[in-house]
């Protein structure tokens, strides 16, 4: 049995997540972590059924000294996955991290305390199988058409922008070509933005409007012809079986793990 906790559990990620790791046969949910009084139980909370006799707690120092639980799944906001990941790290408690919104720098440092630790972790920007392949489809197609636009779209709620997945199609794209300027050299923006953020060079536009879940397209301009590579996620159970998946493989690892491309 692998000992789960959950956190972020009434959001929409997070209501999936519960239900995902309840009906696991190989995982318990032992407690969950939300940061507003809901009860002492998830039970309590009009999303779950009664059933669900979780303990939820209100800060994550907490749910760890008395819970001790195998794995943290972090399903919150970009405003405090680091902070929860660096405690999950330095208490032997292994993150799989859904949450966005990680800066270089930050990946970098839990990178190596979960080296020094010899603890599992793994940051997923895309739990979704298609998006992971989306991304690595993009990296092999830059190597042919250095000249590429990301497109993501998300719900009008979404926090964070660029989307985590399409900074690392960024990152993934620029590591295998030559950076360089795209478009005319003396472009100008008559609107500022225009143009999108960069990446090394790549362009990023962020769509947000309601209706939309998670859809990213990746755009390969060549002389004559156009390639794009396409990923929707229609709903969140379609992150489900990454977030499965990473609970059971994070157990075995001994370091960090950004992009389930790396273990899948
Ligand atoms: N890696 C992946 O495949 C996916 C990642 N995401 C990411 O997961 C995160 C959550 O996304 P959604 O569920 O759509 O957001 P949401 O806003 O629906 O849910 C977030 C939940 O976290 C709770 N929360 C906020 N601060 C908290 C804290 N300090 N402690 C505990 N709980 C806290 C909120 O009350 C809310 O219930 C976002 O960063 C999003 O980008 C979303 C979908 C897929
Ligand atoms: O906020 C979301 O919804 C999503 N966030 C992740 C991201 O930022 O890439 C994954 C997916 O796109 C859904």
């Amino acid at each position: 049995m692998i000992r789960v906790a959950i956190g972020g559990p009434r959001g929409k990620m997070g209501q999936e997540a519960v239900h995902t790791v309840m009906n696991n046969e190989n995982m318990e949910l032992v407690a969950v972590l939300d940061h507003k009084e809901i009860g002492d139980l998830l039970s309590e909370s009009p999303e779950f059924p009664a059933s669900y006799d979780v303990p939820v707690f209100l800060d994550l120092e907490s749910l760890i000294s008395s819970i001790k639980p195998d794995v943290f799944v972090d399903l919150t906001t970009p405003h405090q996955v680091f902070e929860h990941t660096m405690m999950c790290l330095q208490n032997a408690v292994r993150p799989v991290i859904g949450t966005t919104g990680f800066s270089e720098a930050q990946l970098e440092l839990c990178s190596k305390i979960a080296k020094d630790n010899e603890l599992g972790c793994i940051v997923a920007p895309n739990f979704a199988i298609g998006a992971v392949l989306m991304m690595k489809f993009a990296a092999m197609a830059a190597a042919y058409f250095p000249d590429v636009e990301i497109i993501e779209m998300h719900h009008d709620q979404k926090l964070d922008a660029p989307s985590g997945t399409a900074y690392k199609t960024a990152q993934m794209i620029a590591e295998v070509r030559p950076s360089h300027k795209q478009g005319h050299p003396t472009e100008e923006e008559t609107l500022p933005g225009a143009r999108g953020a960069s990446y090394d060079g790549i362009p990023i536009h962020s769509v947000r409007l309601p209706g939309l879940v998670a859809h990213q397209q990746v755009m390969f301009g060549g002389e004559g012809q156009l390639f794009t590579l396409r990923h929707d996620s229609f709903n969140r159970q379609s992150f489900m079986s990454g977030v499965t998946f990473s609970i059971n493989q994070v157990m075995d690892l001994k370091e960090l793990v950004y992009g389930l491309e790396n273990i899948l």
